[in-house]
This record gives structure tokens, C-alpha cells and sequence, in this order.
């Protein structure tokens, strides 16, 4: 297996809808490059299944718990020097989910504000440098909701379709206007990690392509 030609101490970010396969992709490449994973952890996430219940009630809560979980976990980056692939970025929680709950009127507009001075304030922090690249999963809606429904969350399944669809919809918007680093965009219908393990040679190489472009030469 060739050694890719990978800075030891990037840091990487998996983005995408719910479901399209970001902790599979970021499992699998921090495997092949011997780097931490730093994943969401659903299980422990105490808001998650009551802001599905209610999200009027919740989503202020729920975000607020997200961010101060990726701040902790740029922070453990920052202190570690890198090496590390995010399953999510910070990125995704502000532009896709708080934003779609304010605009749908899920989330008020006084606790948006609240949520976005305090978002701001964060990331102009020291601890929180932009990730190397942004690896952004797509494909077709129908798929993906395949994939929700064989996880099987039940929160995510008594969830109406139009939910997914304006999320789909609101993340086909926001990739093309991303610029706080830069991106790799692979579709899903072009590897299966689950189905041929070597596929992730596909991946690696696009990163390391993409790396060779983005970082200045010393
Ligand atoms: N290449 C793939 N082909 C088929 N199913 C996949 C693939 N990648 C992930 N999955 C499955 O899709 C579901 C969602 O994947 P997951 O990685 O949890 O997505 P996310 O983290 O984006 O929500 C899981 O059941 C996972 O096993
Ligand atoms: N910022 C968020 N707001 C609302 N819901 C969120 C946010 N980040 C993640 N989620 C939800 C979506 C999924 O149900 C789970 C886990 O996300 P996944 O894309 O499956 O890793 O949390």
C-alpha cells in the first residue's frame, strides 16, 4: 500500500446530509492514514431524541449542546497538533440545522441570535482553525433515505420525508457558496468503503491530490 503524500497533522472534515455515510467515510480514511477519528456520539447526546419529539421546545437546547461539544472536541485537535478526521464540521451545524430551524420558525428568532453571537464568538477563537479540507459526501435523496431507514434510528424514522428534503435541499445550496476551506466533493454512488474495502484508495488519493494543490511549499 502506498504511503500517501499527506501532512501527519491535517485535519479533515466529513460533511454531508444525515445518513449519506460520514462516520463510515471518516472511520475508514482515519484507519488508512493512522489518524484519530473524532466522531458524534448519538448515544450520549441527551437532547437528541426529545428535539425530534419537539423541536420547537428542544433546538435551542440541542444546538447549544453541539457546540459546545465540537468547541471541546477542536480544542482536544488543537492540544493533540492534528492528525484528526471530524465526522461533521461546525460548519454544517450553523448553516444547515439552526439556520433551517430559525427560518421554519422551529427555533425563535431571539434564541437564533443568541446561538449565532455566541457561534461567532467562538470560532474567531485560536482553537479553532479551519480543517485542511472539507470532505463533502453527495448523492440522490432516495438513496440516502435508504440509508437512514437501514440504520434504523427511530427518531430519524418517524420523521417526516419533507424534513430530509429541506435539509437535502438547503445542503445543495450551501456546498456551492462554502468557502471557509477548501473542499473535496465525492459522490457516493462512485465508491462503496462497505462493499470494496480498497475503495478507499479512491478517496485517499483525491485528498492527497487536492492537499498537493492547497498547501504552500516551504
Ligand atoms: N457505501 C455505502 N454503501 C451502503 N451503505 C452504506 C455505505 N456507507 C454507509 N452506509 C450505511 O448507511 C447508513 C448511514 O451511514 P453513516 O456512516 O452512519 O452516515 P452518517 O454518519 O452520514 O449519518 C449506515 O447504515 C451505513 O452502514
Ligand atoms: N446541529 C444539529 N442540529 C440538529 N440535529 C443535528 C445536528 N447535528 C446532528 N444532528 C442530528 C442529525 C442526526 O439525527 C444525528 C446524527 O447525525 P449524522 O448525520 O447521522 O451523523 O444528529
Amino acid at each position: 500500500m502506498k504511503s500517501p503524500n499527506i501532512p501527519r497533522n491535517s485535519v479533515f472534515a466529513v460533511a454531508g446530509m444525515v445518513g449519506v455515510g460520514k462516520s463510515t467515510m471518516a472511520h475508514a480514511i482515519a484507519e488508512r492514514l493512522g489518524f484519530q477519528e473524532s466522531l458524534e456520539n448519538v448515544a450520549e447526546n441527551p437532547y437528541l431524541e426529545r428535539f425530534y419529539d419537539d423541536f420547537e421546545r428542544w433546538s435551542f437546547h440541542l444546538q447549544i449542546f453541539f457546540l459546545a461539544e465540537r468547541f471541546k472536541e477542536q480544542k482536544h485537535i488543537f492540544e493533540n497538533g492534528g492528525g484528526f478526521v471530524q465526522d461533521r464540521s461546525i460548519y454544517e451545524d450553523v448553516g444547515i440545522f439552526a439556520k433551517m430551524h430559525a427560518d421554519e420558525g422551529t427555533m425563535e428568532a431571539v434564541d437564533f441570535e443568541t446561538y449565532m453571537n455566541l457561534y461567532e464568538a467562538m470560532v474567531l477563537m485560536p482553537y479553532f482553525p479551519h480543517p485542511n479540507a472539507l470532505i463533502y459526501l453527495e448523492g440522490p435523496l432516495p438513496v440516502i433515505l435508504d440509508r437512514i431507514e437501514m440504520r434504523g434510528r427511530n427518531m430519524e424514522l418517524q420523521t417526516p420525508r419533507s424534513y430530509w428534503e429541506e435539509m437535502y435541499r438547503r445542503y445543495e445550496q450551501w456546498i456551492e457558496s462554502f468557502t471557509a476551506c477548501p473542499v473535496i466533493r465525492l459522490n457516493i454512488e462512485e465508491y462503496d468503503l462497505l462493499g470494496n474495502e480498497a475503495d478507499i484508495e479512491l478517496v485517499i488519493e483525491k485528498i492527497a491530490e487536492k492537499m498537493k494543490k492547497t498547501t504552500p511549499r516551504v
